[in-house]
């Protein structure tokens, strides 16, 4: 370890995990901080477990305390749009409250540097593709509003206190680590490529596809999927951005392309020779029917671009943790 230790809220987590598999091999020790409510602990491999809710003040002072890290790396959130909609009460509580006593933690134990995990889902409908940094945050959900008001939280501590901050809008993640030692792993799985996957392993009876009226080419959703070991490369370069002295800086993380369901489908079929048996059910609420990044000022600002985000690449790492081989 020559890079100091990180904090690492989240990191039994989907990308918390592959996050901290990056920053062990860029020489940094990850620390996970993680109450295993939706982590796993056989995702954490790369550095010690602290097993903590980030509402428990205390207990993360202490881990701060205990390893001295040179940054914080916040993942810990609920990320269920359609669960923020029907118990809006866990949403604010856990990425609201949550991320409040976190940031007060930092500024107690004198903690300067924070990379926050934020989303796409802080714009809503935007009115244009594809979005920038600047386009308005107008969030339709519990999720994206809980996501913004943490962005807030931030840069007004940052302003008041003196942290420093990254934040970084996700799209949406997906694939698993290319050597096949972690992978995507939620309960319940509500996510396009895995559901698509299960059910063309034939461990769910179909995938339910949400609309295909949409004003989109082929009628089916559009996002800008981005592979995990991506986003995880953008977070190593986030804490080196911070820990070289940079500014407050919040961008996108996406490939910067948008994939309809449609293609994400013939990818699957393509790739595992299985058909995915599909059932067309109406318009899921709340989904924007296209999303998609401006990457520029994440490749200008921290020099991410990403190499994993090939959808080939991503349903070939994805599909083995679905019991899948790779035919194509
Ligand atoms: O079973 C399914 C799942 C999803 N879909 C569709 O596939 C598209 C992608 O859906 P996903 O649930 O994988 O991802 P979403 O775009 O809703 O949200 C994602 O991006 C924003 C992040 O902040 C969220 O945490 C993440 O879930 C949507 O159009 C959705 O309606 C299906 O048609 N069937």
């Amino acid at each position: 370890m020559s890079g100091g230790r990180i904090l690492v809220t989240g990191g039994a987590g989907y990308i918390g995990s592959h996050t901290c598999k990056l920053l062990a091999r860029q020489g940094y020790e990850p620390v996970t901080y993680d109450n295993l409510v939706t982590g796993n602990r056989d995702a954490v491999r790369w550095g010690p477990l602290v097993e903590g809710d980030i509402a428990d003040g205390n207990r993360l002072c202490r881990a701060i305390v205990r390893y001295e890290p040179v940054a914080l790396v916040h993942f810990a959130a609920s990320a269920y749009v359609g669960e923020s909609v029907t118990d809006p009460a866990k949403y604010y509580r856990n990425n609201v409250a949550g991320t409040l006593e976190l940031l007060d933690c930092c500024r107690r134990s004198g903690l300067g540097r924070i990379i926050f995990s934020s989303s796409c889902a802080t714009y809503g409908i935007p009115a244009a593709l594809p979005i920038r940094e600047d386009t308005p945050q107008r969030p339709i959900n519990p999720y994206g509003r809980s996501k913004l008001m943490a962005e807030h939280m931030l840069g007004d501590y940052a302003a008041a206190y003196g942290l420093r901050y990254v934040a970084l809008r996700y799209f949406n993640a997906c694939g698993a680590d290319p050597d096949g030692e972690i992978g995507e792993k939620h309960d319940p799985e509500t996510h396009l490529i895995p559901r698509a996957l299960m059910a063309a392993a034939g461990s769910v009876p179909h995938l339910s596809v949400f609309g295909d009226d949409y004003a989109t080419a082929d009628g089916t959703c559009v996002r800008d999927y981005i592979h995990v070991s991506d986003l995880a490369e953008a977070h190593f370069l986030a804490a080196r951005h911070l820990l070289a002295g940079g500014d407050n800086l919040t961008v996108n993380l996406g490939a910067g392309r948008g994939i309809s369901i449609r293609e994400i489908l013939q990818a699957v079929s393509r790739i595992t020779a299985r058909s995915v048996p599909v059932m067309m059910e109406p318009r899921r609420p709340g989904d924007p029917p296209a999303l998609l990044a401006d990457p520029d000022l994440a490749r200008e600002r921290l020099g991410f671009s990403a190499r994993f985000s090939d959808i080939d690449t991503i349903v070939r790492t994805a599909a083995p943790f679905f019991g899948l081989e790779v035919r194509a």
